[in-house]
């Protein structure tokens, strides 16, 4: 298969070109560029150094679909809401990173990302690539709206206990840090090196983009459609997020109910572990992978559980599950392309 990528040239695609590069099922690989067309990647990015086909090319939407079979689109949210409706008319199957195609009522979009929503027709056709969770509609679709990095975390620690309403749902608290190469590969302010070094910032509290992201899913499997609180937070370091989920429990529920339900959750699904020993995660244990580690205590005194999720940002958070889909979508072997071990240390 002849497979290309949109916005190659930033983190999540760079980290989309080290996967698709030993694909199994991948012949060929085409890379796009909006602001490089000509250039070399590996001019750009030596540690691609000696990479086959890194000559970056021109985004023509009407041309994409005679030179790839497949298209990841990473570029930055609402780009993909004017680039991508040519390209899927033609019939191609898409994987999009970016937030455009995610949330499904369009004022809601407006509200939170203050941009204008893409064409409704491909925001209900495309399926949200949350991949544990909506895995037969994954096969099946044309389009994947792949989940923001800091819901990944959350959704994937949160959503086996939710389905099975052992959650009070508007007593749930996130709390999540993320590690700095999630604001993408252009510096800003605060993720400018003096100020993030050393430094532990709090931001956008009560206004992050990914907070009815999250609700969208989690009403979906609950009973209700209560707000959650989210707040997100900037750690010095390179990747990684650890997303901390404080909720009551309902009545009556048992800390035995919570095990089992985790337990059998993460022997259904290759990427899921649960920390050894009743541990809690770190952001080191799933580096460079596509695992979300998960831990919790549950405290008997507060009727309040704790859950931590971790993921690499890159890898769970972007690349790594748009790869898990593009497996699902073509029929292949879920881990095919994705490594098998974290880095460590
Ligand atoms: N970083 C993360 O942890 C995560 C990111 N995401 C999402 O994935 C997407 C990519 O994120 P990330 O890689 O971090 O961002 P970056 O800013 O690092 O990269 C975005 C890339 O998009 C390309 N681009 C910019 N403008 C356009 C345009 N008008 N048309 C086409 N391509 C364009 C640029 O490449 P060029 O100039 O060469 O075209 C750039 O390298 C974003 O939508 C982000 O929200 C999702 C989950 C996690
Ligand atoms: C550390 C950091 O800045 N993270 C970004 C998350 C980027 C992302 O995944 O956002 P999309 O929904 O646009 O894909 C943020 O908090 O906005």
């Amino acid at each position: 298969m002849n497979v290309g990528i949109v916005g190659a040239t930033g983190f999540g695609g760079l980290e989309l070109v080290r996967l698709l590069k030993n694909h199994p099922r991948i012949k060929k690989l085409t890379l796009y560029s909006s602001s490089k067309k000509g250039d070399s990647i590996d001019r750009i990015y030596p540690h691609l150094n000696g990479i086959e086909e890194g000559k970056l090319e021109d985004i023509d939407p009407y041309n994409i679909p005679k030179q790839v079979d497949f298209l990841f689109s990473s570029a930055p949210t609402g780009v993909s809401a004017s680039l991508l409706p040519p390209i899927l008319e033609q019939g191609m199957k898409v994987i999009d990173l970016a937030g455009d195609y995610r949330l499904k009522e369009s004022e809601t979009y407006k509200q939170w990302y203050q941009k204008e929503p893409p064409d409704a027709k491909w925001v209900d056709r495309a399926v949200y690539g949350l991949s544990e969770w909506n895995t037969d509609q994954i096969a099946h679709a044309q389009m994947i709206a792949n989940p923001g990095c800091y819901p990944t975390a959350a959704l994937l620690g949160l959503l086996p206990l939710v389905n099975k309403r052992l959650l009070d749902v508007s007593t749930i608290i996130i709390d999540a840090k993320s590690g700095v190469s999630g604001a993408g590969a252009v510096p800003s302010v605060s993720s400018h090196f003096p100020f993030a070094n050393d430094n532990l910032q709090i931001y956008k509290v009560n206004k992050h983009q990914h907070i009815p992201e999250i609700e969208q899913m989690l009403h979906q499997y609950s009973e209700t459609n209560k707000p959650i609180t989210f707040s997100t937070h900037l750690v010095p370091m390179t990747r990684g997020i650890m997303s901390t989920m404080y909720a009551k429990v309902k009545d009556g529920v048992s800390a035995m109910e919570i095990e089992e339900t985790y337990t059998e959750y993460a022997e259904q699904h290759e990427f899921i572990r649960l920390s050894p020993a009743h541990g809690l995660p770190s952001t080191k244990h799933v580096m460079g992978s596509n695992y979300c580690d998960i831990g919790w205590s549950f405290d008997p005194r507060t009727q309040r559980i704790t859950a931590v999720s971790v993921i690499d940002n890159l890898m769970k958070g972007a690349a790594g599950q748009a790869v898990h889909n593009f497996n699902l979508m073509n029929g292949f072997p879920e881990t095919a392309g994705l490594p098998a071990s974290p880095v460590f240390p």
